[in-house]
């Protein structure tokens, strides 16, 4: 946590030290400490997409939960030839079939119950049938094509712990194994403000505008992260329209962007000292990105409380603030583990900062042209995020990366 005393430090040049600046490691870590798993809720399988498990899957039956034919053919009892006794299908319950006996056959379909009594199932293709009589064209050991009960699980084993995020594969399991609901951590909700009066929504940048970069970029990443978007806001440089939105606000998350740094238009810090907010993170030693803020407001239930990420305006400095500060906080509220530092060998040498960490665009093992704070040619074709410590990487030497926004 930055002392509190830092906040009214006047802001640096923007290549100076920046003394109250926290290091990028601990604004990451900090902005990960700052909040807990939202609560568990009940989601339909189709809703639960996307959430983490906050509970196990457990099995609520064996799996299969009968003895299942994996092939078109013949149930049959004991060895050939062999009596054709009847037919079932794939739902028929095989009552009607009773209990086989060695010398009994019963056509059966793929996925259709194997009555009790059968010792394998011969496929059409390796069979013959004269008059009611079925022969077999090749040996079958007992077993074959039988997929026992309780193969692939039993009732109460664990299937997937808690902290698993549920993707396809995960819904089709639980739907399988049983379950109608599943228990997850809840989506942290997130409201986009971008503020600037300078910023248009379509059409050619004119007459000293420019096109909002920020909305399309943040938007569909918030998505991707886990996160359900409430809503994206323009704001304009009017500080009583940003008070208005940042305290009537649902959003368990706000972020704004533009409007960190210490400008005549600049109204962030302004408005978290007239809120009193806590301010987690203020400045952090990065380039670029480093007037980046994080403050957890004050909320009505003690402790539940809502976050403000303020991200700098310009584009690259902005993305820098999602992924110090805006990913780990998400990832955090919507009960994802932390990933595990990947780090990959550079391809080539990448010039670091004197004091402060980079974060640099790359494409496989290489660092991006065009990566200046306000550029996004570079981060559009960039696969990951180089974390370039202070002094630069060598070519040869490891470097930690992140996923680039996706
Ligand atoms: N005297 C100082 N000036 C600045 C410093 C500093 O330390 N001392 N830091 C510079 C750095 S670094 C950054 S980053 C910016 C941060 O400024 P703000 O967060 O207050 O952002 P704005 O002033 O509103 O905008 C900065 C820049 O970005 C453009 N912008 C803003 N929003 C968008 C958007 N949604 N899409 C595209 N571009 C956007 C805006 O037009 C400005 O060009 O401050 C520096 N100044
Ligand atoms: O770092 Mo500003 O944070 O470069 O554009």
């Amino acid at each position: 946590m930055v002392p509190r005393e830092s906040r009214t430090v006047p802001r640096p040049e923007p290549h100076a030290p920046v003394p109250s600046a926290l290091g990028w490691p601990e604004a990451r870590a900090t902005a990960r400490a700052a909040g807990r798993p939202l609560p568990a809720v009940s989601r339909t399988l189709h809703h639960a997409r996307d959430h983490v498990l906050a509970r196990p899957i457990v099995a609520l039956t064996d799996l299969p939960s009968f003895d299942t034919s994996a092939m078109d053919g013949w149930a049959v009892a004991g060895p050939g030839p062999w009596r054709v006794r009847g037919r079932l299908l794939a739902g028929d319950s095989g009552g009607e079939i009773g209990v086989m006996r060695d010398g009994d056959a019963v056509e059966i379909a793929t996925g259709a119950r194997v009555p009790h009594g059968a010792t394998a199932v011969l496929r059409s293709e390796q069979s013959r049938v004269e008059g009611r009589t079925l022969f077999a064209d090749a040996h079958i050991q007992q077993g074959t094509d039988i997929r026992a009960c309780g193969q692939e699980c039993r009732r109460g084993d664990e299937l997937l712990p808690a902290g698993t995020t549920v993707t396809p594969g995960v819904t089709g399991l639980a739907a399988a194994s049983g379950y109608d609901e599943l228990v997850v951590v809840d989506r942290p909700r997130v409201e986009l403000l971008v503020l600037g009066d300078e910023l248009l929504d379509s059409g050619l940048p004119r007459e000293g505008r420019i096109r909002d970069a920020l909305g399309p970029l943040i938007t569909p990443w918030l998505r991707t992260l886990g996160a359900d978007l409430l809503r994206v806001r323009r704001v304009g440089d009017n500080p009583d329209t940003l008070r208005a939105h940042v305290s009537g606000s649902r959003a368990d998350v706000v972020i704004t962007t533009g409007g960190t740094a210490d400008g005549p238009r600049d109204h962030v810090h302004r408005l978290l000292a007239e809120l009193a907010a806590d301010v987690l993170v203020d400045g952090v030693a990065v380039r670029p990105g480093h007037p980046m803020l994080l403050a957890h407001l004050p909320g009505e239930r003690p402790g539940a409380g809502r976050y403000l990420v303020g991200l700098p305006g310009n584009p690259l400095a902005a993305v820098a603030g999602m992924l110090t500060l805006a990913v780990p906080l998400l990832r955090r509220l919507s009960g994802r583990p932390e990933p595990r530092p990947r780090r990959i060998r550079a391809g080539a040498d990448i010039a670091g900062h004197p004091h402060d960490t980079r974060l640099v665009p790359m494409r496989g093992d290489r660092p991006l042209a065009f990566a200046g704070p306000a550029m996004l040619r570079g981060l559009a074709v960039a696969d990951r995020i180089a974390v370039v410590p202070p002094g630069g990487v060598r070519v040869g030497d490891p470097v930690e990366v992140l996923a680039a926004p996706r």
